[in-house]
């Protein structure tokens, strides 16, 4: 599934207007139909009929076809409603096509016998185009209209609201009359079903204007806006239904979309990754592959420990763990099935820069490096990452203290490598890599992350609710796997060894980080239904859920 900017939404809109031939007022209809169709699921929900309409279409079906009937009629399910008379909806229009929208909407909702009345945020003479023909047609089917501002408009009065007052052209924080909608929508108490975007969101970002419309349910119309999967816009769009409404998803490749929701299909289809995860017969460990990690200090002994530990789980052949002479004896027997190789340290117990003779070593008969988790800094680690990037002929991944080291370092000058090169930065590392604040990180992940990955020509996981996967390519994945039970220490060091271990087992970089933090998310899931408080994960619960 594809992942929009409110720009790349107009591109596709006006392909498909003027190179199909479709009208815009056929794309509008289709959208006010299925944003209806939507609002009557939900009511029929709420209101008990669970799915007793549609089983009870198909028994009707099977009693007829029993009794020998040739000849049977079944009316438009999706817009029926067996309790409509209960309901009364408000709908929310706003001057631009998203009103025009929520018009559509409401005539196909007044059909299934739900009452409704129009909220005009402006003078509905101030509409134009096809939102003004969709007033028309709404006045013309004798629809009750108020005008916020001038009638009195009291949301107590009703059972639900659909938002339909900004879209993907709004500008800016919702003013006026807009912006005491949205506060009164919000305050109402009422269940708010948002026409393509919830109002106030920045479709592109995912920040929220204050105010900004708090859905239960977001129709998002023909492709998902980036914008709706990203925190805080995320948490404001409810449970979030992309719906077709005539726009070819294969426009998508002809105006450059790159950037895809990280789903089984997208994993299989798109990055080619085997998600049965098929091991031959006849393999053995040296198969799957081997893995070299270079973590862990006195203090943070745990971190390693829980990489090399995932790696295993995640189903590499073998794992290395190269780690400070120090730690050594805290470590042995804490997991039988690593391979450990002590490359000294100093008194302290923190890593020394001469190490990195002995990691090139180690490397030139592993199938990756990874380095970061739990390692501290020290003297000379600049020179000491540079010799392993410079020096290994093999995939590196980045974690943890290591990113924080390059962060300091101008490594762009380093000399390229032939392998590839995976960061995993949570927000904080982000970042320091980038030299801005963590709050700027957070402002526009999917940015971000894919501006990053072009300029330095690495593979980035930018870490946290809806992990951004973006490669040097310019193309970028959304995770929705996982839950918040992984904010828990050691969360990422588990998801390091989890990506080095597929490439371990020869997936490409780009087939490493997404699986990988895909697989990570559901290990996480499962964790926490396992649980009987999800905030009782530990890291070690993610590895053993794999
Ligand atoms: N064929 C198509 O294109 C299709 C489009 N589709 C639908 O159209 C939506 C996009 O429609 P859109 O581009 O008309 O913009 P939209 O979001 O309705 O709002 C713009 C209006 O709001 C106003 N306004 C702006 N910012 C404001 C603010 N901060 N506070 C207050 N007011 C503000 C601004 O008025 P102005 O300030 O310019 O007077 C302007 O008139 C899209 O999300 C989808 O729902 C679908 O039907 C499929 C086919
Ligand atoms: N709310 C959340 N939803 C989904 N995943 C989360 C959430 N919070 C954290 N995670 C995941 O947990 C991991 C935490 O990593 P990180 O912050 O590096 O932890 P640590 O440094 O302690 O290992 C990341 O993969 C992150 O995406
Ligand atoms: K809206």
């Amino acid at each position: 599934m594809y992942l929009v900017t409110a720009e790349q939404m107009r591109r596709l809109d006006g392909e498909t207007i003027q190179r199909l031939g479709i009208p815009a007022i056929a794309l509008m209809e289709n959208a006010g139909r299925v944003i209806a169709e939507e609002i009557v699921a939900l009511c029929r929900r709420r209101g008990g009929e669970g799915c007793r309409s549609a089983a009870g279409w198909e028994d009707a079906g099977k009693d007829a076809a029993l009794a020998g009937a040739a000849f049977q009629v079944s009316a438009d399910h999706a817009l029926t409603l067996d309790n409509a008379a209960a309901e009364r909806w408000f709908i929310l229009v706003g001057k631009g096509n998203n009103g025009g929208d929520g018009l559509a909407a409401a005539r196909y909702l007044r059909e299934t016998g739900i009452a409704v009345t129009l909220v005009y945020a402006v003078p509905p003479e101030s509409l134009s185009g096809e939102a003004a023909l969709q007033r028309d047609a709404a006045a013309a089917m004798g629809l009750p209209a108020v005008v916020y501002g001038r009638d009195r408009v009291d949301l107590a009065e009703c059972s639900g609201i659909l938002d339909a007052l900004l879209g993907t052209g709004a500008a800016g924080a919702p003013r006026g009359a807009y912006a005491e909608l949205i506060a009164a929508a919000n305050s109402s108490g009422k269940v708010i079903v948002s026409a393509d975007i919830p109002s106030g969101l920045n479709a592109d970002t995912g920040e929220t204007h204050e105010p900004c419309i708090h859905a239960s349910v977001t129709v998002c119309l023909a492709f998902l806006k980036r914008g709706l999967l990203q925190y805080p816009g995320a948490g404001a769009a409810g449970h979030v239904k992309v719906r077709a409404i005539g726009i070819p998803a294969s426009l998508a490749t002809n105006i450059g979309v790159q950037v895809h929701l990280l789903t089984p299909e997208v994993l299989h289809a798109h990055l080619g990754v085997d998600l049965a995860r098929r091991r031959s017969p006849d393999g053995h460990k040296g198969t799957y592959g081997h893995v070299l990690l270079a973590a862990g200090t006195l203090r943070m002994s745990g971190a390693g420990l829980l990489s090399a530990r995932a790696a295993l789980r995640a189903g590499c052949g073998l794992v290395t763990w190269a780690l400070p002479q120090k730690l050594l004896p805290s470590i042995i027997g804490s997991a039988p099935e690593l391979m450990l190789a002590d490359v000294g340290s100093n008194e302290d117990g923190t890593w020394r820069a001469g190490s990195v003779s002995e990691l090139l070593k180690l490397s030139k008969e592993r199938d990756v490096l990874a380095v970061g988790p739990g390692l501290g800094r020290f003297e000379a680690d600049t020179e000491w990452l540079r010799n392993l990037w410079e020096g290994t002929d093999c995939p590196l991944v980045i974690d943890a203290d290591a990113l924080n080291v390059l962060a300091d370092a101008d490594y762009k000058s380093w000399a390229s490598r032939r392998h590839p090169v995976i960061l995993t930065p949570h927000p904080g590392e982000m970042a320091r890599l980038a030299r801005i604040t963590t709050a700027e990180v957070q402002r526009d992940r999917i940015s971000l992350a894919m501006g990053y990955a072009k300029e330095h020509g690495v593979t980035l996981v930018l870490k946290g609710a809806h992990t951004v996967i973006a490669t040097p390519e310019g193309q970028a994945y959304v995770n929705t796997t996982g839950h918040p039970g992984m904010g828990t220490g050691g969360a990422g060091d588990v998801l390091t060894g989890i990506i080095s271990s597929l490439l371990a087992q020869g997936l490409n970089e780009a087939q490493a980080a997404a699986f990988g933090v895909y697989l990570h998310g559901l290990a996480g899931e499962r964790a926490a239904l396992q649980r009987n408080n999800p905030a009782a994960i530990i890291a070690g619960d993610i590895i053993e859920a794999l």
